[in-house]
């Protein structure tokens, strides 16, 4: 492989994609040592608009869409994300080449005061702007109540310590990156939490036009990795998942066989309705429809139609 000159990495600003980016950076450095591999760090409508909930505010594109720019017009080569934030369809003109490793994908309960979610008592404020996590909270802990939190980790961890929730919940994987992972008092199951599709895993986009990327950024991805986030997001795609459902599927792979769990709930988590599926990684994608598929049988297309009844 010839080194390239160089390279720019496009990246959000917070602490956290700053983490995601460095160590993009670090291995591309490592794999191309006469490379110049730089990071450029943009804020995206995702972190500016902090008072509503992103379900409300048009959902995932809106943390990768400045990113996109910079990669349409050259100033970027690669962008990196949470796989968790990229849209089920990148607009037209732009492609993901590689999935990188998933840290640990598991929600995890992060409190001053208490140190499992069941010792919350009956009325306790948990702090979660994810549908996901709120569906399935309730559905385990009706008497909780739900409050939105939103910003980045430092922000949402600061709301935590000034008293305004009794807990909140979070994703290990950042976390575990940012060194705060003491923070956590209880890992949650993905049995009991199923996670977002992509939970964990980095995704490196480019613009499709770049063909000649395609081979340098190849090392960069993790084919187990990449084959349970494309069930994952095969599962997401067919429910026209977004952040505006609570949904979510967790998928692992052992030999050539993918098994996944996948859900759909109502936001109050009075209805929820959870299959799993197990089947040939080759067709990843297509166990994810699957699972949809299953799960529609049984209903998910009508708690689906109302939700959009709410918006
Ligand atoms: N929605 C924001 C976001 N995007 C990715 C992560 C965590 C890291 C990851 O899942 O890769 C988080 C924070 C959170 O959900 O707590």
């Amino acid at each position: 492989m010839n080194s390239p000159a160089k390279l720019v990495i496009a990246s959000r600003e917070s602490a956290l994609a700053m983490w995601q980016a460095k160590h993009i950076q670090a291995r591309l450095q490592a794999l191309y040592p006469q490379c110049d591999v730089s990071i450029l760090g943009m804020t995206t409508m995702g972190d500016q608009i902090l008072d509503s909930p992103l379900s409300r505010i048009g959902g995932k594109g809106l943390f990768v869409k400045e990113l996109e720019n910079a990669l349409a017009d050259g100033r970027a080569d690669l962008a990196v994300h949470s796989m968790k934030d990229v849209p089920m369809h990148l607009p037209e003109g732009f492609t993901l080449v590689a999935t990188g490793e998933r840290e640990d994908p598991r929600d995890a309960f992060v409190s001053n005061d208490y140190a499992r979610l069941e010792d919350l008592p009956a009325g306790s404020v948990v702090g979660t702007s994810s549908l996901r996590r709120q569906s399935q909270l309730q559905a385990r802990f009706p008497t909780l109540k739900i409050e939105s939190l939103r910003g980045n980790l430092q922000t949402r961890l600061r709301k935590l310590d000034e008293g305004q929730y009794a807990a909140i919940i979070l994703a290990a994987a950042g976390l575990i990156r940012l060194e705060l992972g003491h923070r956590i008092r209880q890992f949650i199951s993905p049995q009991e939490s199923i996670p977002a599709v992509g939970q964990g895993a980095l995704g490196i986009e480019i613009n499709a036009a770049r063909t000649d990327l395609k081979t340098i950024l190849a090392p960069l991805n993790h084919p187990d990795t990449e084959l349970c986030v494309l069930a994952e997001r095969g599962f997401s795609r067919a429910l026209a998942g977004s952040c505006t459902v609570p949904l979510g599927a967790y998928a692992t792979k052992q030999n050539d066989t993918i098994t996944m769990q996948g859900f759909v709930a109502s936001v109050d988590g009075q209805q929820m309705l959870k299959e799993t599926v197990t089947g040939s990684a080759a067709e990843a994608e297509k166990l994810g429809q699957q699972l949809a598929l299953q799960l529609v049988a049984r209903g998910a297309d009508k708690i689906l139609a109302l939700l959009d009844g709410i918006k």
